[in-house]
């Protein structure tokens, strides 16, 4: 690269100044967000570090623990969950956490205690490590209202209520993706500079998709609505071409290629499970913060995903999100199933 080329790198739109920009719109703000979506940020290049040489550090395999929800812990979980804890915990601005791996909500020691909670899944996608497939971290955050004696309400509050949400991808690029509620942006970390440079600027999902994306090994349980949807994906009955499946197993990933390629992706309840699969504070709810502000819609098959109360920290909710027309065709299918 010559010179010119050179100096031009440093007009780049990093995550930080991004940020900063976004801080300086709001005279009122103290910095404290800033300051704890760095360490957000921290914390994804760490992961994202071990990710890339998991199979040379030896991370890949079991970690010999059991979680809440009875899952065995890759190593990877155990490590991505202390590096998130740690970050989170040392940016001095967050008073409650939630992690997919630890049972109980983490109340930080009062003396380090600022105005935020945190609901995170530390490795999203774990069954794909071993095999070096794209994984992830989810991220929510709340703004409490008690920060000196907070209780778990803060944090059993409806998706709607969160200021900011996110992921990062630990893909063939390393990519973080974050909404505060005013539209959804992209970054690519670029490894030579450490840094996260605005790629993805106002990210919008198309109205409408080719592709659906659904673990389809489940359909012998669906429900009738579920069950109707995806065969309406595979023969389309106004004559238009067949929808794409794409399916990776990772929600990250499927997540990622749903906001940008459009499309749905559906994790729905079976009879087998119910409430589905996926946690609402950690997965479903960034998730649908991220697709709303896109211009996309998230349902549970019942209700806008977002308006959901979780009456516990790690409860399971069905979901339905993408392009605002594709998830539009699933809430007409409940609808009708209601009627009968
Ligand atoms: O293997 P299944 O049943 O299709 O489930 C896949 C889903 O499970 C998850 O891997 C669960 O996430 P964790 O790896 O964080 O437990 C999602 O990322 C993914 O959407
Ligand atoms: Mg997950
Ligand atoms: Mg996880």
């Amino acid at each position: 690269m010559d010179h010119a080329a050179e100096a031009n790198r440093t007009d780049l739109m990093t995550i930080t100044r991004f940020v900063l920009n976004e801080q300086s719109r709001h005279p009122e703000s103290r910095g404290d967000f800033t300051i704890l979506l760095s360490n957000i940020v921290l914390g994804c290049k760490f992961v994202c570090t071990a990710v890339n040489k998991a199979g040379l550090a030896k991370l890949i395999g079991l970690a010999g623990e059991t979680n809440v929800q009875g899952e065995e812990q890759k190593k990877l979980d155990v490590l991505s969950n202390d590096v998130f804890v740690k970050a989170l915990i040392s940016s001095g601005r967050t008073c409650i956490l939630v992690s997919e791996e630890d049972e109980q909500a983490t109340f930080v020691e009062p003396s380090k205690r600022g105005r935020y909670a945190v609901v995170f899944d530390p490795l999203d996608g774990s069954s794909n490590i071993d095999c070096g497939v794209s994984i992830g971290t989810i991220f929510g955050i709340y703004m409490v209202k008690d920060s000196i004696e907070p209780t778990l309400d803060e944090v059993l509050q409806p998706g709607k209520n969160m200021v900011a949400a996110g992921y990062c991808m630990y893909g063939s690029s390393c990519t973080f993706v974050l909404s505060t509620g005013a539209g959804v942006n992209g970054f690519t970390l670029d490894p030579s500079l450490g840094e996260f440079i605005l790629t993805h600027p106002d990210i919008k999902i198309p109205k409408k998709g080719k592709i659906y994306s659904v673990n389809e090994g489940n359909a012998k349980n669906w429900d009738g609505p579920t069950a109707k949807y995806v065969e309406r994906c595979k023969f389309p009955k106004d004559g238009s071409s067949p929808k794409s499946l794409r399916y990776i197993g990772s929600m990250v990933a499927d997540v990622h290629r749903t906001l940008l390629y459009g499309g749905i992706f559906l994790y729905p309840a079976d009879k087998k499970s119910p409430n589905g699969k996926l946690r609402v504070l950690y997965e479903v709810f960034p998730m649908s913060f991220l697709m709303e502000q896109a211009g996309g819609q998230a349902f549970t098959g019942k209700q806008r995903a977002l308006d959901l109360v979780p009456m516990d920290i790690h409860e399971r909710s069905p979901i339905f999100l993408g392009s605002y027309e594709d998830v539009e065709e699933v809430k007409a299918l409940y609808a009708a199933e209601d009627k009968k």
